[in-house]
């Protein structure tokens, strides 16, 4: 499905009664027990929620990393359950975007090449990728660090590009696993605000864990895990 058709009025995420289970020896962890979840277009939505209680698991499951035990992922309306490894892949690139809380940038090209090598993988013509990745480093700041590698850019910076890099294809949908965690607090704060800005201008929906409470309530709304159960976050629960 392509973003300029009628998918663009579908939730960006939704997860029908998602469950996942590890065994861990002789023992069965439900770790999600039938989460149902809606993500409409352009929202931005904080998960906060426990060590351990299953951000991560969540998140990989959003963006089709791993399938449910049980249960349903769709992105942008289309279900995914029934895509090969191939299709998965090409909506993983399409569609989502990934921040994690550490970059991982490729260290031997610079800020602008690892902008846009996911655009290269998409199919985008060298000359537009190139554009669209100085466009989106220079919003971030980084107009004078675009032909730097990423071991010579600070903390904040390598974070900035890797949001830059997973906006780069113009995603439905942005899935960041404490993304501003590896940074301290000062360039946390500003580096999040950044990113709530460009997510805000490009017009992503957005699930973003975080630990940080403060920085959650500059989001859209906010939500927890509960007994393997997505819920309504209230400061009580
Ligand atoms: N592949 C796996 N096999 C077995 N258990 C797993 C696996 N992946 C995750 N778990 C378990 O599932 C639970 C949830 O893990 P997850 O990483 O999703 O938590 P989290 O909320 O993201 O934690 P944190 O905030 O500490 O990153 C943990 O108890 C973890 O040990």
């Amino acid at each position: 499905m392509s973003k300029g058709d009628a998918g663009t009025t579908s939730n960006a995420l939704e997860l029908r009664k998602v469950s996942r289970r590890f065994r861990s020896g002789d023992e069965t962890l439900n770790i999600l027990r039938g989460v149902d979840f809606q993500l409409p277009p352009g929202e931005i939505v904080a998960l906060v929620a426990p060590s351990g209680t299953g951000k991560s698991t969540l998140l990989h499951l959003a963006g089709l990393l791993e399938a449910p035990s049980s249960g349903e992922v769709l992105i942008g309306g289309q279900s995914t359950d029934r895509l090969g490894e191939k299709g998965r892949t090409a909506l993983r690139r399409d569609e989502i975007g990934f921040v994690y809380q550490f970059h991982h940038l490729l260290g031997e090209f610079t800020a602008c090449e690892n902008v846009m090598l996911p655009q290269l993988a998409a199919g985008v013509a060298p000359a537009q990728a190139r554009e669209r990745a100085v466009d989106l480093l220079t919003r971030f700041g980084l107009g004078h660090r675009i032909d730097s590698l990423p071991g010579r850019l600070s903390g904040g910076e390598q974070q900035r590009t890797a949001i830059a890099r997973a906006l780069a294809n113009r995603p439905r949908l942005l899935l960041a696993d404490e993304p501003t965690g590896n940074l301290d607090e000062g360039t946390a704060e500003k580096v999040f605000s950044e990113l709530l800005q460009m997510v805000r201008q490009e017009d992503v929906a957005a699930l973003i864990a975080t630990h940080n409470s403060a920085l959650a309530a500059a989001m859209d709304r906010t939500v927890t895990l509960r007994d393997g159960q997505l819920v309504p976050f209230s400061p009580e629960t």
